[in-house]
């Protein structure tokens, strides 16, 4: 019944290892059909190299499995919270990519400091504060999105201008206009993380020109921009 949706979202999970974004089973993506209310996603531990169509798992939106015999991704209850709180992006990915993990177990917003990451990210990418242990211990993975959402409404952020965030502790969640839109974002988060990692070892105290940072977002992202004209 929701095979389109289940293909795209193989095809897209399986876009992680090609783009070199995870080991093992440590990543997902999901895609949301919001007019039938449900969101297709990786199965948990299962490996991307034998996953097929009929292992993605079809779930509403409170996190009921609708279609597919395997558990769910174990960090469902996550992309669901922010598929309720942003309400225009269609798809989302979670990866442990090595350099945007080091930020977040650095406990460290990733600055922008080239056009690299202004022509995608509209300022710092955001790190959350850390989570309590009542947090972590009930209800961790919706309790990981809800700190993710408070991090955007308490920074004044527009999910659609900053595609991406680090969880203090773990690791990056990115979103797009859909799944394979959400995996572009988080394969440019990670470059743009590497890069700042050796940025600020050459330079410590070099930031953005806020100038140059309004330019290229706005170059590819205004409204008088391609995108912003679509
Ligand atoms: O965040 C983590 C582990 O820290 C998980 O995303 C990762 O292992 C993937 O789990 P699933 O296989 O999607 O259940």
């Amino acid at each position: 019944m929701f095979n389109d949706l289940k293909e795209r979202v193989l095809r897209a999970n399986l876009q992680l290892p090609k783009y070199g974004l995870v080991t093992f089973t440590w990543g997902n993506v999901s895609e949301i059909d919001r007019d039938r209310g449900v969101i297709a996603i990786k199965p948990s531990g299962v490996e991307y190299d034998v996953m097929n169509v009929n292992d993605i798992v079809i779930v509403d939106l409170y996190g009921n499995r609708i279609e597919g015999d395997l558990n769910p991704s174990s960090d469902t209850a996550t992309h669901l919270e922010l598929y309720k709180a942003f309400k225009g992006i269609g798809g989302i990915v979670h990866t442990h990519s090595r350099n945007a993990t080091v930020w977040a177990q650095a406990g460290l917003d990733i600055p922008a400091l080239g056009t690299t990451h202004a022509d995608y990210f509209y300022g710092d990418v955001p790190c959350t504060r850390q989570l309590s242990n009542d947090e972590i211990n009930i209800e961790y993975e919706k309790n990981t999105g809800l700190v993710i959402v408070e991090t955007f409404s308490k920074n004044n952020l527009d999910p659609h201008a900053m595609p991406g965030v680090i969880i203090a502790g773990h690791a990056p969640f990115s979103w797009g206009k859909d799944a394979f839109d959400a995996v572009h974002n988080a394969v440019v988060l990670e470059e743009v993380a590497a890069m700042a990692i050796s940025t600020r070892v050459i330079n410590e105290s070099i930031m953005i020109n806020p100038a140059l940072l309004d330019k290229h977002y706005n170059r590819k992202h205004g409204k008088n921009s391609y995108y912003g004209q679509k």
